[in-house]
């Protein structure tokens, strides 16, 4: 049976599953946006089959509802929903990077025909709007869901079958746990990503040539400084009371390593680094974990017209398919990084041997 989807918010995380969901045959989408330039590249971009202009009309003719607005707008519509008389079930999911008032609100509606599972696809950008927004952000992804208690399992199926296009793979937690983790993974390593660049802008006017040293490590470190602050700041105080158990701990620690570096500890500055490194290294990259499972080569290229073109042009030519390619910001201006992933071990295998008898230098992270 054909089924009904509103997506309240087209913008990055709502434009992308509009993108990804309308690739099911039998699934008809309505958009809506407050701003109404979302909802014209939406349906330009085929995204949305029509405009909800009566939100509250399309609601109740749909099966499922998708909230993919700021967390504080998405706690707002939560609570409006208690007030709507709906005369079928409504399945309704949200993407808010964080949980916990959000499934709050989820459980003071007492509206029975309301079925509220959490969302939270784990990728993203630094940009935001539709116009950013694309059909495989989620490839791959993990995709945390915190259903409230009395949803059904056969509900949870209906809204994951509605999310397959997106190739995301679905985890189960509660709350709390979401908003550790991703306190942990996400929201304080931004917290400090914009202090190091608020950092480098300090020094800036003491040493105007820093912007140029600025290479592959401070690039790779803060990119995600460049976000969206409107979007950050909600995230920040929506996580506030973790985010400042986590600043406590990283104050008392950097205090530690500023006392190994006083007293010229050395042993204990390398340790506290072989520590660090051997979890970052265990990461899991290659097997499906929390870190999407691709197989990687790196590979040095000429920073010239064409070269880029040459290595794609070995891999047609042997039919591997690509899964993601990325230039990686390092050694400006001298050679460039190419990261490549494969799906399989075999295909990254292969695409090593045939670049390295081509000339190429190729590196693989073990
Ligand atoms: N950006 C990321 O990397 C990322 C990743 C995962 C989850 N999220 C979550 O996704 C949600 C949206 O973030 P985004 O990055 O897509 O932001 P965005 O700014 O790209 O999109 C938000 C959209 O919501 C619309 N909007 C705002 N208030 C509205 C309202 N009252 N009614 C209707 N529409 C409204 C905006 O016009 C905009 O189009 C947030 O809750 C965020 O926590 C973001
Ligand atoms: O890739 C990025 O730019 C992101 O910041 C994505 C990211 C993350 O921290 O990994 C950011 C917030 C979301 O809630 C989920 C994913």
């Amino acid at each position: 049976m054909r089924q009904r989807v509103t997506i309240i918010g087209l913008g990055l995380i709502g434009g992308s599953l509009a993108l990804s969901i309308r690739k099911h045959p039998d699934v008809h989408v309505l958009g809506y946006d407050k701003n109404n330039e979302s909802v014209e590249q939406a349906l330009k971009a085929g995204a949305i089959d029509e405009e909800a202009i009566d939100l509250e009309k399309a609601i109740k003719k749909s099966d499922i509802l998708l909230l993919a607005t700021p967390i504080s707008k998405t706690i707002e519509y939560i609570q409006w929903l208690d007030g709507l008389s709906l005369n079928k079930t409504l399945i309704v999911s949200d993407v808010s990077s964080v949980k916990g008032n959000v499934i709050e609100a989820a459980e003071s509606v007492r509206n029975p025909m309301v079925r509220f599972i959490g969302g939270h696809p784990m990728a993203g950008s630094h940009k935001h709007g539709f116009q950013a927004a694309k059909a495989h952000l989620f490839e791959n992804a993990i995709y945390v869901l915190t259903p409230l208690e009395h949803v059904s399992e056969g509900e949870i199926e209906q809204l994951q079958q509605l999310l397959f296009p997106t190739n995301a793979r679905f985890l189960l937690f509660d709350r709390k746990a979401h908003d550790e983790m991703t306190a942990v993974i996400s929201h304080f390593p931004h917290l400090i990503a914009s202090s190091l660049v608020q950092q480098a802008r300090k020094w800036h006017s003491k040493h105007p040539h820093l912007e140029d040293l600025a290479a592959g490590g401070f690039r790779d470190i803060t990119r995600i400084a460049s976000s969206n602050p409107a979007l950050w700041k909600d995230i920040f105080f929506q996580n506030d009371r973790l985010l400042q158990q986590m600043l406590d701990d990283w104050i008392r620690e950097m205090q530690q390593v500023k006392e190994m570096l006083q007293s010229n500890e050395q042993e204990a500055v390398y340790d506290y680094l072989v520590e660090a490194k051997a979890f970052r290294d265990g990461l899991p990259v290659k097997k499906r974990g929390a870190i999407p499972a691709f197989y990687d080569i790196y590979v040095d290229i000429e920073d010239q017209p064409g070269s880029l073109h040459q290595v794609v042009a070995y891999f047609s030519d042997q039919q591997i398919s690509i899964k993601n390619i990325e230039i990686l910001e390092m050694r400006e201006g001298i050679t460039g990084v190419l990261r490549i992933s494969f799906q399989t071990k075999a295909e990254q295998r292969k695409a090593c041997r045939i670049l390295s008898d081509n000339g190429y230098e190729v590196h693989i992270e073990e």
